[in-house]
């Protein structure tokens, strides 16, 4: 259970546990937001590897798009802030299909949903937790297995978040899972540019490979200083707490056999209907 000072940074909404930077107004009002046909959506479950895949749109050479603040970041003046972009918007969010706003389902707005193994993204999420000030600390990893197997995280549970989008795949949605990315690079940029409708060649993904790649994003990131308001993830502003490993498998290091069992059982549980759980699988 969280104490009450834990409960202090995060709110809950519609049962769902938010950082208090998305205020309730914005998050009441996310069906107010008018959506233009050309937006993209950067969608996933916290800690699946979001910043990566912005920065390689953004290393596209002329993809002429601004990655924008997640909409459900700060208050209800959001909407202002959004429209004040002129380029192609791609804008990033944790949320779930169910409240992302109805303008982007009615538009048909193109979504990048990006997927990691449940595992490592729980290993990450602690980490997050326990590094991350607008986050309750953690004591233990047990502990917070709990919350996350209970759902009871930033963002609810990693079940409902992956099969709500499951659920409303379609050809505006691109599934992109981290795993793929870190095994064939080049396979999942050219998914990305062709369904963003963009066009590179060998030597610019040979560039992006190699701007977007772990170490080069980290050391960016400590030598020069980002803008503390623009930021990718609603749970923090501080990009340095973001990459910490960049590896596949590091739930090895975190989970007992017996919760390694536990988590096996729900999986095969909640994902009995999942198409993406035999991939998933693969690679956990
Ligand atoms: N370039 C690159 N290559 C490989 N891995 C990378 C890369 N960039 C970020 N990461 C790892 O992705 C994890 C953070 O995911 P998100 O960006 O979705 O986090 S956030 O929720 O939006 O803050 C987090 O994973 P962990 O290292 O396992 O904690 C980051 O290290």
């Amino acid at each position: 259970m969280l104490s009450p000072g834990q409960l202090s940074v995060l709110h809950k909404f519609k049962g769902i546990l938010f950082s208090t930077a998305s205020s309730r107004e914005l998050l009441d009002s996310l069906d107010s937001f008018d959506a233009r046909e050309d937006d993209v959506f950067l969608v996933s479950y916290p800690k699946s590897g979001t910043h990566w895949v912005a920065e390689v749109i953004e290393n596209i050479p002329n993809a002429k798009i601004t990655i924008t603040t997640p909409i459900e970041l700060g208050d209800i003046s959001k909407f202002d802030e959004l429209k004040t972009y002129s380029k192609r918007r791609v804008i990033p969010t944790h949320l779930s299909y169910d409240m992302l706003p109805v303008d982007i389902k009615q538009k048909q707005c193109k979504v990048i949903y990006i997927i990691r193994n449940p595992k490592d993204t729980a290993v990450s999420l602690f980490h997050y937790y326990r590094d991350n000030p607008n986050l309750p600390y953690i004591e233990t990893w047990a502990a917070f297995l709990e919350l996350f197997l209970r759902g009871d995280v930033v963002y609810g549970s990693w079940f409902d978040h992956v099969l709500s989008w499951e659920e409303h795949k379609n050809d505006n949605v691109l599934i992109i899972f981290y795993e793929e990315m870190k095994k064939d690079f080049f396979k999942s940029l050219k998914k990305i540019t062709t369904f963003l409708g963009m066009h590179v060649n060998d030597s610019e993904i040979n560039n992006i490979a190699w701007k977007t790649s772990f170490s080069e994003m980290k050391n960016k990131t400590v030598k020069e200083s980002h803008d503390p308001n623009h930021t990718i993830c609603a749970l923090t502003s501080e990009r340095n707490l973001v990459f910490r490993k960049g590896v596949v498998g590091d739930w090895i290091n975190y989970f007992t056999s017996k919760q390694k069992r536990v988590f096996d059982e729900l999986f095969t549980e909640k994902m009995k209907h999942s198409e993406l759980a035999r991939r998933l699988k693969e690679y956990s």
